[in-house]
């Protein structure tokens, strides 16, 4: 068992990362003061092969706990889904130390603590990932949200879980897609702020997609320590923290155009880290060698290069409600070597929508 520790000055909290996490969870749960009665927020893919098991670690430990199903996909991380759940938080009569478990990939995360840092001003939050992506970037930071239509995660906050268990086991029922997904935001990890990190993951793809125990303990516990060391810095996305938002500019139009439903969010990352890093190569910032490298090891692990269903004025249209634009001037996260983010967080307008046109099927 590996911790890693996010180690905010208030409210930090510790991520465990195993196999077979039932006593930990148990464990977990007595440290802290919660109330009896605790609302578990799953789908219905998660639902059915693990609610039982977390349910059973969650009654030993004291509690009772009862289990809402939403249905699987980001569809679900709506505002209408969470007024659903909060109506059925008040008739369960959670209180304001009642807590509540989010048991899924970041659909759920996200959704989930969305509910708990807004039902009663906030009640206690705690993260069980259970997708690949979730176990990497979604479950740790304390980012919630849902969906707009007119832009993604749009209403959300920053509310941190209490704690985050990673049962890698749970991997072994995680469809393939799935697993190229979360590969996505792991790369972004190593673009973005360690090239040994980087180089890693081009050497061992074989082993990765193999889902080699070694190597999934190391790609996910860098992953989580790469992103607590950025969140304990930058907490509320003030500055640092933008970083991790590498390719997500164009991803985000990309899943807002495509409703969705097109692309994963990590393959919609893939595609966006593509169309920064060429805006890198345009402004001077990065090397083309280095391009082909993010390039080829997103087609090595069976990620997407290009967008289909996006046009280039749409794209350019949604960059502009990103949450990172301030008085209609977008801040671009861009690469200046792999391992590496630039200060440089401008780009003509010209230059952009040739990056974009590079990243968009004809
Ligand atoms: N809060 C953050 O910091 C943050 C970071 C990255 C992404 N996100 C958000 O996370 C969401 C994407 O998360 P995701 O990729 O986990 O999607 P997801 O939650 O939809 O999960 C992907 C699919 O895998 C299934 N699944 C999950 N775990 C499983 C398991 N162990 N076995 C079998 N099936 C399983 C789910 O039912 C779903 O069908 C997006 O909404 C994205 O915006 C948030
Ligand atoms: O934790 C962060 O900060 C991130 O930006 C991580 C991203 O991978 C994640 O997709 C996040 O939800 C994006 O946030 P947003 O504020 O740009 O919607
Ligand atoms: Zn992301």
């Amino acid at each position: 068992m590996r911790k890693v520790k996010v180690a905010l000055p208030v409210n930090g909290y510790d991520i465990t990362i195993g196999k077979g996490l039932a006593e930990e969870l148990e464990k977990q749960i007595g440290e802290h003061k919660f109330s009896s009665r605790a609302l578990l927020v799953t789908d219905s893919n998660v639902g059915k092969l693990y609610t039982e098991k977390v349910k059973e670690s969650i009654t030993k430990a004291g509690l009772q706990a009862d289990v809402f199903v939403v249905p699987a996909g980001e569809t679900s991380k709506s505002l209408e889904t969470a007024e659903k759940i909060y109506t059925r938080a008040i008739e369960l009569g959670l209180d304001r130390k009642s807590p509540i478990f989010a048991l899924g990939g970041g659909v759920v995360g996200d959704l989930t603590g969305f509910v708990a840092a807004t039902y009663m001003r906030g009640v206690p939050f705690i993260q069980l990932a259970t997708s690949l992506l979730a176990q990497v970037d979604s479950s740790v930071g304390g980012k919630v949200a849902v969906n707009h239509r007119l832009g993604k995660n749009m209403i959300g906050a920053f509310y941190q879980p209490k704690f985050v268990l990673i049962d890698i086991s749970c991997l072994e029922s995680l469809p393939k897609r799935e697993i190229y997904t979360g590969l996505g935001e792991i790369i972004k990890y190593g673009a973005i702020y360690d090239e040994d990190f980087f180089r890693y993951l081009e050497d061992n793809t074989e082993k990765i997609q193999a889902l080699a125990e070694s190597s999934l303990e190391h790609i996910i516990g860098r992953s989580c320590e790469i992103k607590a060391d950025v969140v304990t810095q930058d907490e509320k996305e003030k500055g640092l923290r933008r970083i991790l938002n590498f390719g997500h500019t164009m991803a985000h139009a990309i899943e807002k155009e495509t409703g969705y439903l097109r692309y994963n969010h990590g393959e919609a990352v893939a595609i966006g880290m593509i169309g920064a890093a060429n805006i890198s190569r345009e402004l001077g910032l990065l090397k083309d060698e280095e391009v082909q490298r993010l390039t080829a090891l997103i087609e090595k692990l069976h990620l997407p290069t290009k967008a289909e269903g996006v046009s280039l004025e749409a794209m350019f249209e949604s960059t502009l409600h990103d949450k990172k634009t301030v008085n209609g001037i977008v801040h671009w996260v861009l690469l200046d070597r792999i391992g590496h983010v630039s200060d440089i967080t401008e780009a003509p307008d010209d230059v952009v929508k040739k990056c974009m046109r590079m990243v968009l099927a004809e």
